[in-house]
C-alpha cells in the first residue's frame, strides 16, 4: 500500500445534513408518541427534525455495529464452549463543556434502547469521576476543574474495565447544583450498551503524565463520537446556560453558585465570560480539541445547536 492509499484510508468521509438524513431511510421503527414525549423531556429546545435528520441515522449505524460485535462475540464463545459474555458495547461522547454532550448522549440512549437487540442502555458521565470538591480545593485545583489532573483517573479506569468485563459496578454521580460528587451512586448491571460521556473520554495516557498505566479509557471503547463547534458558539452556549441556571437552580440555597443568583444579567454575563476564559476555554484549547481527530465520528454544530456536518471514518 502506498502512502497516499493509507492516508486515504484514515480520512473521514464527510456528509452534509441532507446527505446524512437519507441514511435514515431504513430505520424501521417510527417514534411513538410516548417516545416523542421522552425526547422532549430531555431538552425542550431540541427539534424533532434534528432527531430525525441526525440521530435516527446515527442510531441505525450504531445498531449495525453493535449487532456485528454481538455476533462476533457469540461465535467466539461458541467456539470456546462458554456462555455468552455480558461485555457491553461501549460508546464514548466527547467535546467541550456546554457543546451539548449530555443532551446528545441522552437522545442516543433513548433511541438505542428502542432496538430489541440491545434494550438496556446505560449512560454514565465522567463528571462523577472528578475529585470531590474538598480534595480539589485542598490540592489547589479548583481553577483546573475538568483538566486531566482534576479527575480520579484510576477510579474511572477501574470502572470502565469492570463494566467491560461484564461485572457489576457503581458509577459516582456528580451534581451541577452542589458542584460536587454526591453520596448516591448509579448501579451498572450488565447493560447491552454503555454510553460514556465526558470531556476527557478521548484522552490517553499521554495526557496524564503522572499516569503511565495502560490500557486507557479509549482502549475499552468500541465507538467514539466528538461533538464539535466553534469556540465563539461554545462560549455563548455556556453563558446562556449560566444565565438560565441563575434564574433556576442557582436560586436553590443548596446550590454552590447560590450567591450568583443575586447578580444582574450583565454581572452574570461577565462572570460566566470570565469562567469561560480562565477555565473552560483554556481546557478546550489545551486538552479537549486536540483529541478531536481520535474520534470515529465528528458531529459539527452550527448556530442553534444544529448539526451541519458529519464526518465518519471506518
Ligand atoms: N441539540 C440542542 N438543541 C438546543 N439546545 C441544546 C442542544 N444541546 C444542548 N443544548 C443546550 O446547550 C447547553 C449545553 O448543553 P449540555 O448538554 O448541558 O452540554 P454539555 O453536557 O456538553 O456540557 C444547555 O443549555 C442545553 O440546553
Ligand atoms: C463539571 C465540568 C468540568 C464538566 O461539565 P460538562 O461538560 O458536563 O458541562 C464543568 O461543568 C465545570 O464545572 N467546569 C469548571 C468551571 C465552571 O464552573 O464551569
Amino acid at each position: 500500500m502506498n502512502v497516499n492509499q493509507s492516508t486515504k484510508d484514515y480520512a473521514y468521509q464527510a456528509f452534509s445534513r441532507d446527505q446524512w438524513a437519507t441514511l435514515r431511510a431504513a430505520v424501521p421503527l417510527p417514534l411513538s408518541e410516548a417516545e416523542l414525549q421522552q425526547l422532549r423531556g430531555i431538552n425542550e429546545n431540541i427539534s424533532l427534525e434534528e432527531v430525525e435528520t441526525i440521530y435516527l441515522p446515527l442510531s441505525r449505524l450504531l445498531n449495525l455495529y453493535v449487532n456485528a460485535k454481538q455476533r462476533r462475540g457469540d461465535v467466539l464463545e461458541q467456539f470456546l464452549g462458554r456462555k455468552p459474555s455480558h461485555s457491553p458495547y461501549i460508546i464514548s461522547v466527547a467535546g467541550s463543556v456546554a457543546v451539548g454532550k449530555s443532551t446528545s448522549a441522552r437522545i442516543l440512549q433513548a433511541l438505542l434502547q428502542r432496538w430489541p437487540e440491545h434494550p438496556k442502555v446505560e449512560l454514565v458521565t465522567t463528571d462523577g469521576f472528578l475529585m470531590p470538591l474538598a480534595e480539589l480545593k485542598q490540592k489547589n485545583l479548583l481553577s483546573r476543574k475538568g483538566f486531566p489532573e482534576s479527575y480520579d483517573i484510576r477510579m474511572l479506569l477501574d470502572f470502565v474495565r469492570n463494566v467491560r468485563c461484564g461485572e457489576d459496578a457503581e458509577a459516582p454521580i456528580y451534581s451541577h447544583l452542589e458542584y460536587d460528587r454526591i453520596k448516591e451512586t448509579q448501579p451498572i448491571r450488565q447493560p447491552d450498551i454503555l454510553i460514556l460521556e465526558g470531556l476527557n473520554v478521548l484522552q490517553s495516557a499521554i495526557d496524564y503524565p503522572q499516569f503511565s498505566e495502560r490500557p486507557f479509557v479509549s482502549d475499552y471503547v468500541d465507538f467514539s463520537i466528538y461533538v464539535d463547534a466553534e469556540e465563539s458558539l461554545l462560549k455563548q452556549w455556556y453563558v446562556n446556560r449560566f444565565q438560565s441556571f441563575r434564574k433556576g437552580s442557582f436560586q436553590d440555597p443548596r446550590s454552590y453558585f447560590n450567591h450568583y443568583a443575586k447578580l444582574t444579567e450583565t454581572e452574570a454575563e461577565k462572570t460566566a465570560d470570565k469562567i469561560w476564559e480562565q477555565i473552560n476555554g483554556t481546557n478546550l484549547r489545551n486538552n479537549i480539541e486536540p483529541t478531536r481527530e481520535r474520534a470515529r465520528l465528528i458531529l459539527t454544530k452550527g448556530k442553534d445547536h444544529l448539526i451541519q456536518q458529519i464526518r465518519l471514518r471506518g
